[in-house]
Order: C-alpha cells, then sequence, then structure tokens
C-alpha cells in the first residue's frame, strides 16, 4: 500500500510537470547538497535548462550521481512498460543540469536562481551580494530556507520586487508541497511567476507570509521539540513516542526518526535562531538533551547516532 502511494504521488508529479508550462526556463541552483541536488532534479525532469552550482567539485560530483539514481527510480515507475523510454528519459534530463563552482557566472544565464545553501544568514547575504551585481534584470531569486526571514535575507539586494521564497521538503522528489513565501516586497508578478514555476516542477504550493518557520516548521518544530522534552523527561521511550505518532496519527515518521532524519544539528540550529530572536516563546526554549547530543557529534542518520543508531552509509 505504502509503495502504490508513493509511485502514485511521482507519477502524479511527472505528469503535472509535463503538462503544465512556466515563463522560467533556466534555473540556477547554488548549494549541490541535500536539498539543492533534489531541486535540480525536480526542475530537470520538468524540462528546464539547470545549472547546479557548489564551491566544492566533489559534492556536485556526487550529486549527480544521486540525481542520477533518484531519476532511474522515476523511470522504472513512469515507463514500467517501456524501458527504452525510461532509459531516454534519464539520460534527457541528466544532459539538462549543468554544473559549476561559479555562483556569479551561473546566475548570468539564469531566468530563476533558487539559493539552497548552508542557513547562515551571514552567507547567504554574501552570495546574494554578489549574485545581485551579475544576474539579468529580469532574474528572480528565491531562498530555500528553512528557518531564516525572506526579508532579512533580501536586506542586501536592489531586486527586492523580484525575491521570495521557495520552501521545498525532503526528499524534495517526493514531497509535494511547495510553500511560496512573499516578502513584504515581493510583486504580484513575481509572486505569480515562482507559483506557476512551482506547479511546472511538479508542486502543490502554498502561500506564505514571512513569519518564522512559515507554515509547516512553524508547526512541525515545535512538535518535534515537544517529543524531545517528553523523552528527556523520561515520560516514554523513544521507540514508543514514534509508534504512538505513526499509529495513532498517521505520520510516516515518528517525531524523533524525523529529527535524525533532518539533522540534529539543524534542529538545534533552528531553535537556537527563534529562541535568540523571540526569547519569551516557552515552544523555542533551548533542550538540554538535544544539546548534548549535538555536542556528543550524535547529529541523527548522517552521523550514524542520533535518538537511535544508523548503519553508517
Ligand atoms: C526541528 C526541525 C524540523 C525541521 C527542519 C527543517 C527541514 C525543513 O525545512 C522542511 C522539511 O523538509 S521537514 C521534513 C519533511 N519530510 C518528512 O516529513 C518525511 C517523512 N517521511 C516520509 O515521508 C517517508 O518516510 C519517506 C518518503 C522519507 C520514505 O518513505 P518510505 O518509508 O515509504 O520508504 P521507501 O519505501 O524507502 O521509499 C518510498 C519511495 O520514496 C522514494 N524515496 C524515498 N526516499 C527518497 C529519497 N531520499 N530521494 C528520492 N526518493 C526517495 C523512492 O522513490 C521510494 O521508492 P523505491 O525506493 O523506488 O521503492
Ligand atoms: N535539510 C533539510 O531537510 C532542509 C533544508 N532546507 C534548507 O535548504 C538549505 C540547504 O540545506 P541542505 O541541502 O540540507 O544543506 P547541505 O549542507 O546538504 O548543502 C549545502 C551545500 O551548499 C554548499 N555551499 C555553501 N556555501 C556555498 C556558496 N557560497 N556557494 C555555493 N555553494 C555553497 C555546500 O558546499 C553544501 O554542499 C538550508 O537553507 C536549509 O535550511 C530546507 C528544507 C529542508
Amino acid at each position: 500500500m505504502k509503495k502504490m502511494v508513493q509511485f502514485g504521488v511521482i507519477a502524479r508529479n511527472f505528469s503535472n510537470s509535463s503538462a503544465m508550462q512556466s515563463a522560467i526556463k533556466n534555473i540556477t541552483v547554488i548549494g549541490g547538497g541535500l536539498m539543492g541536488s533534489g531541486i535540480a532534479q525536480v526542475s530537470a525532469q520538468a524540462g528546464q535548462n539547470v545549472t547546479l552550482v557548489d564551491l566544492s567539485p566533489e559534492v556536485l560530483a556526487k550529486s549527480q550521481k544521486s540525481i542520477g539514481a533518484n531519476l532511474g527510480r522515476v523511470a522504472k515507475k513512469v515507463y514500467k512498460d517501456k524501458p527504452q523510454d525510461g532509459e531516454k528519459f534519464v539520460a534527457e534530463s541528466m544532459a539538462r543540469i549543468k554544473t559549476s563552482t561559479d555562483p556569479a557566472a551561473a546566475a548570468k544565464s539564469a531566468d530563476l536562481v533558487v539559493e539552497a545553501i548552508v542557513e547562515n544568514m551571514g552567507v547567504k547575504h554574501k552570495l546574494f551580494k554578489q549574485l545581485d551585481a551579475v544576474a539579468p534584470e529580469h532574474t528572480i531569486f528565491a531562498s530555500n530556507t528553512s528557518s531564516l526571514s525572506i526579508n532579512e535575507i533580501c536586506s542586501v539586494v536592489k531586486r527586492k520586487d523580484r525575491f521570495g521564497g521557495l520552501h521545498f521538503f525532503n526528499p524534495v522528489p517526493v514531497m509535494r508541497l511547495l510553500e511560496v513565501v512573499r516578502g513584504a516586497e515581493t510583486s504580484d508578478a513575481t509572486y505569480k511567476t515562482m507559483m506557476e514555476w512551482g506547479k511546472a516542477v511538479g508542486k502543490t504550493c502554498i502561500t506564505c507570509k514571512d513569519t518564522p518557520g512559515f507554515v509547516v516548521n512553524r508547526l512541525l518544530v515545535p512538535y518535534i521539540c515537544e517529543a524531545i522534552r517528553l523523552y528527556e523527561r523520561g515520560d516514554a521511550s523513544a521507540r514508543d513516542i514514534d509508534t504512538a505518532m505513526k499509529l495513532g496519527a498517521g505520520y510516516p515518521m515518528g517525531p524523533l526518526e524525523l529529527a535524525d532524519y533532518v539533522g540534529l544539528d539543524t534542529n538545534k540550529f533552528i531553535l537556537d535562531g527563534w529562541h535568540n530572536k523571540y526569547p519569551d516563546q516557552p515552544l523555542f526554549k533551548p533542550i538540554p538533551l538535544l544539546n548534548k547530543l549535538v555536542s556528543e557529534g550524535k547529529l541523527g542518520v548522517k552521523a550514524g547516532e542520533g535518538f537511535y543508531k544508523y548503519e553508517k552509509k
């Protein structure tokens, strides 16, 4: 049943993509990590020309490999009875993705730049300032930030009317939602183009204001943090908390499993940032157990241990 649902989602995303049109033809994705590689993949499979940028050539090589493997999974499902068409789909999608280690050069030919680099305001400011000086007048800038303010990120660029948030979910090829975030100065035309582009790459778009965590993370972060506090108090075991939310509330992963999947360092980073900004909000208060796990390097799936132990890949 689970497989059938996932298959339906991927096939639906793909057919939506083929049917939809977007004014955006050339997209530059900056940051070739977990999220950037997924954004590059869904864009390329929807027929867009993609330049995927990272500072590290090793990251780009790894991203290309994982995109190829994930496109292969899509092809297997969508072209189940036509393997040759599947191979063509993978080859054509891969051919639409170029890679680069030079963000400024890659922005020069972009209709849309989606930034998915490290969640750090200073680093994002430095990048966007550089891009604003070289990108064509019409180019729209968007950030995939999980927790930072879009208005604050875009404070360093002149094109504030052509700036917004495009917040994807992990794993990007599977999760159907895209949050389209309007900053204070995002123009109607930019907003409309972002919504159309989101549909064109197969996502269901919702509109959010520039508030902490937008919609999903504003609800998800306190939920995960409450689960960690529950476990920290010894009210239930980790396994029982996760089983409870999977079987009692129908979530695909329990909150502690999801925290490990996202990364405990990311959880902590978001919580600390919001706590500094909103010190009176009890939901954003630091969690000693989370701080301890992070200080011990137990960052979740990627580190081989978090709330649970994992085999290192
Ligand atoms: C306090 C901090 C909180 C927030 C921090 C910030 C983060 C953000 O800003 C926003 C976020 O992204 S929050 C995270 C949102 N994501 C979720 O909630 C994922 C929940 N989990 C799931 O949906 C499924 O367990 C999942 C789809 C992952 C796996 O599904 P299954 O359990 O059914 O596992 P599989 O049978 O292996 O997979 C089913 C099919 O899905 C495809 N797939 C799975 N993982 C994939 C991946 N990583 N990349 C691409 N495709 C993937 C795959 O097609 C697979 O099919 P096959 O393998 O071909 O059978
Ligand atoms: N991990 C998740 O579940 C989600 C993360 N996000 C957001 O997406 C963004 C990226 O997150 P991940 O993909 O998880 O991070 P990641 O660490 O997997 O990838 C970030 C990549 O950006 C590269 N990078 C850093 N500075 C750069 C620069 N100046 N120019 C070019 N490349 C640069 C790094 O080399 C790295 O490969 C963050 O803002 C994060 O908050 C949003 C939704 C979900």
